[in-house]
């Protein structure tokens, strides 16, 4: 809907309403021309001031609508644009809350942009595996310069109002009454020339050395996109304003979205957008949810444990404002986490601009100290008997009512909850490393918890910045309970005849950070290998004999094994499935090494390599973790598929053009997954997470429906369960 009247004597004043973001549906397109054209045709309207309801200027186009062309009804932007930035009357935007993608590309066929200081504005079609394609990408680069708008185009960025003041993005920015400050503007601006107004007349500004400034970004784009395809459109694109005029870029611009739009990638950014937005309405098993469950504030929260998960919680805690009791007991850790605290906040105020939160956190070396806190988050070492403990002294010694949080990545959170006298306030916090950067949080709830911690939770997660997902307590959770078929995988093909190298660059192909082999370098051996001695799987030597390769009738891979028996704990090392320059160096190096040992191992198991494809790496790694995806959907710890998607794209290195993996077992076709893993099972009868998921057999005996109708399938089965 868009709202017109007339203000102040002659300015036409058009008001975007359509809730929640002012989104440009066809209805509101259809409401823009028409009271464009009737403020244009009014003689008494001197100039157009055009503004968003409830604060917020523009969200863009109608994402819902490009789910197909068919829905891509009413006016088109473009033209839409063109004629405003035709008329012969001034057109003023007055930017409240944001403008982005369509949102500031109409903006941009304003003849003058007013935005309020609290505003943003971008173009974050990218982010969507599109580009700005209502002439933003012709627009914004004849506005502010080549440079700055690739910047904002193939990163889809949101800046403030005073950067884009200083781009020149817009005129003038408002403290108060930014449509009042806009109507006034409009009033003196009335009656004068327009030709220096209208952007799409501009030259691109020059830049020396052109065609090296746009090799050396498409260079960067093509690294850092790990096989996306939108950002490098955008830098065509950009290289067409820079390169072409204005119809001639337009034209190009147009091309580039089409080979976009109906892309899969573009499907899947699309998706994980929304998906995004699903998780935050959490629901748990009992029915309680996120719109039914309230929180209660929290002022004052404790970490337990300085280590460097303890260390990067607290950090995250302080920059929300909250205060932060800080507890460690040993005293050289404790010294050294103060410095290195300290050192984090120091650098994260320095990236964001924001003040220092170092008042906000007081230290202590006793337990005590956390008597009168409101929410706890326990980190400390990975060890059952150690976190038990600290549950029971944090039990005596909190005031009731205390939340208890433990920062776990597969611990039985249930089984912690029993040691303290209020189980139902316990719940866990799965942070990923570095827990101040790290977007993933987890949040893992057991039967006994309270919705209302859940809502604390959610909530404080949000506050750190962090993208929540609560999932319920079994081994691993989500993330890591998938991860766990993912790798033996990829030890298995090791002991088949892959390389470490060949498997990470079949995983690095398909979009991933990082494959398999250099993130369990980076985050060391050593770690996996503590849990799997624990737990009886390691025998010294790697074994002998048939039983070497099977644990519980399961099979079983001990190269890991074998690797820390040698030291090779990764990247700490210098030595693990890669070679690395000195201890802690990063940079990952085949090692001939690998070659005689792999060799030395089958022989010892009279195993005969075989050349193993990529697409043999990809089915069986991402189809395994696929598969057990779908049995942690069927067992209810995890409420629906985008819950597993955004795991795995925040915390896991996830390509986010492909959606996660469960949009991406939905891209390949369910039949087929569940014919390869068939094939695959059957090959491997020693490998049970291969036996495809009754789940997922269902869906495909249902149709194969999309993924936003699979929670339909799940609550059958489950109710069958
Ligand atoms: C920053 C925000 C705007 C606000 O953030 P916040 O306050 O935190 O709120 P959210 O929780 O994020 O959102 C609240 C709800 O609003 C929904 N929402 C938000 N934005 C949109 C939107 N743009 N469309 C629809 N819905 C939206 C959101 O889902 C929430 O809903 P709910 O509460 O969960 O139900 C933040 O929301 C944000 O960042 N939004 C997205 C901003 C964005 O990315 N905008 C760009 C959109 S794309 C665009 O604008 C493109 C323009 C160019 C179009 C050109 C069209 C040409 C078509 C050519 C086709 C060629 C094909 C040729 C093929 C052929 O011919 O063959």
């Amino acid at each position: 809907m868009t709202q017109y009247s007339r203000v102040s004597g002659s300015v036409g004043l058009i008001t975007l309403k359509n809730p929640p973001v002012n989104q440009l549906s066809a209805v509101v397109r259809h409401g823009i021309v028409d009271t464009v054209q009737k403020a244009l045709s009014d003689p008494k309207v001197k100039s157009v001031v055009i503004c968003g309801q409830n604060g917020m200027f523009c969200g863009g186009a109608d994402i819902k609508e490009f789910q197909t062309l068919a829905n891509m009804r009413g006016p088109p932007l473009i033209p839409m644009i063109h004629s405003i930035e035709a008329a012969d009357k001034p057109v003023v935007a007055a930017i409240e809350g944001g403008a982005f993608g369509g949102g500031l590309e109409l903006a941009l066929g304003c003849h003058y942009r007013i935005a309020h200081s609290k505003a943003k504005v971008g173009l974050p079609e990218v982010t969507l595996g599109l580009l700005p394609a209502a002439g933003g990408s012709q627009r914004l680069p004849r506005l502010i310069g080549v440079p700055a708008a690739l910047s904002l185009i193939t990163t889809g960025r949101h800046i403030t109002a005073a950067e884009a003041l200083q781009l020149g993005l817009v005129d003038q920015v408002a403290d108060h009454n930014t449509v009042d400050a806009a109507v006034k503007f409009a009033l003196s601006v009335a009656g004068q020339s327009l030709d220096a107004r209208r952007i799409s007349n501009f030259q691109c500004p020059p830049v020396p050395n052109m065609d090296a400034l746009f090799e050396d970004v498409m260079q960067k784009v093509r690294t850092t996109a790990r096989g996306a395809i939108a950002p490098i459109a955008c830098v065509q694109a950009v290289r067409a304003a820079a390169t072409l005029p204005y119809t001639q870029g337009m034209q190009r611009e147009k091309e580039l979205m089409a080979t976009l739009f109906t892309s899969g990638q573009a499907r899947a950014l699309q998706y994980c957008f929304f998906a995004q937005r699903v998780v935050g309405r959490w629901s748990m098993p009992s029915g309680a949810r996120w719109d039914t469950s309230k929180g209660r504030p929290i002022h004052k929260a404790a970490v337990i444990g300085l280590g460097t998960m303890g260390r990067g919680i607290t950090v995250a805690l302080a920059q929300t404002g909250l205060s932060v009791v800080a507890v460690e007991t040993q005293e050289k850790q404790f010294m050294e986490a103060k410095k290195a605290v300290s050192n984090m906040l120091e650098r994260g105020a320095k990236r964001s601009g924001k003040p220092l939160a170092h008042g906000k956190i007081t230290y202590s070396q006793s337990l005590q100290a956390v008597a009168d806190v409101d929410l706890v988050i326990e980190a400390v070492f990975e060890d059952m008997g150690l976190k038990k403990k600290v549950f029971q002294q944090l039990s005596a010694v909190c005031k009731p009512g205390t939340f208890l949080c433990t920062n776990t990545s597969t611990l039985d959170v249930d089984e912690l909850a029993s040691q303290t006298h209020q189980p139902e306030l316990v719940v866990g916090m799965h942070f990923f490393a570095p827990a101040h950067i790290m977007k993933l949080l987890e949040v893992v709830y057991g039967p006994r918890s309270s919705p209302e911690l859940v809502a604390v939770v959610m909530e404080l997660g949000k506050k750190m910045g962090k993208v929540s997902v609560a999932v319920g307590n079994c081994r691993g959770f989500v993330g890591n309970r998938m991860l766990k078929p993912y790798r033996d995988q990829a030890y298995f093909l090791l002991e088949e005849g892959a390389t470490p190298q060949l498997i990470d660059q079949a995983l690095e192909e398909f979009g991933f950070a990082m494959g398999a082999f250099k993130v369990s370098d980076l985050s060391g051996l050593d770690v996996g290998w503590k849990v799997r001695k624990e737990e009886g799987l390691v025998q010294p030597g790697g074994g002998s004999g048939k039983s070497a390769r099977i644990r519980n009738g399961v099979r079983y891979s001990p190269l890991g094994d074998l690797m820390c028996e040698q030291g090779r704990f990764g990247q700490k090392t210098g030595r693990g499935w890669y070679q690395y320059d000195k201890p802690g160096s990063r940079d990952a190096r085949p090692d001939p090494w690998m070659h005689s040992f792999l060799e030395e191992y089958r022989a010892r198991h009279g195993l005969v390599a075989r050349r193993i494809s990529n697409q043999e790496v990809l089915e069986r790694c991402l189809y395994a973790m696929i598969n057990e995806g779908f049995r942690v959907l069927e067992d209810g710890i995890a409420a629906g598929p985008e819950d597993i998607d955004i795991i795995y794209v925040f915390g896991y290195g996830w390509p986010r053009h492909r959606g996660g993996p469960m949009f991406y077992a939905n891209m390949v076709g369910l039949e087929i997954v569940l014919e390869r893993l068939e094939h695959y099972a059957q090959a491997n009868p020693d490998m049970p997470t291969l036996q495809p998921c009754s789940l997922l057999r269902k869906l495909v005996a249902s149709g194969s429906p999309p993924v936003n109708k699979w929670k339909e399938v799940i609550k059958n089965v489950r109710s069958q369960l």
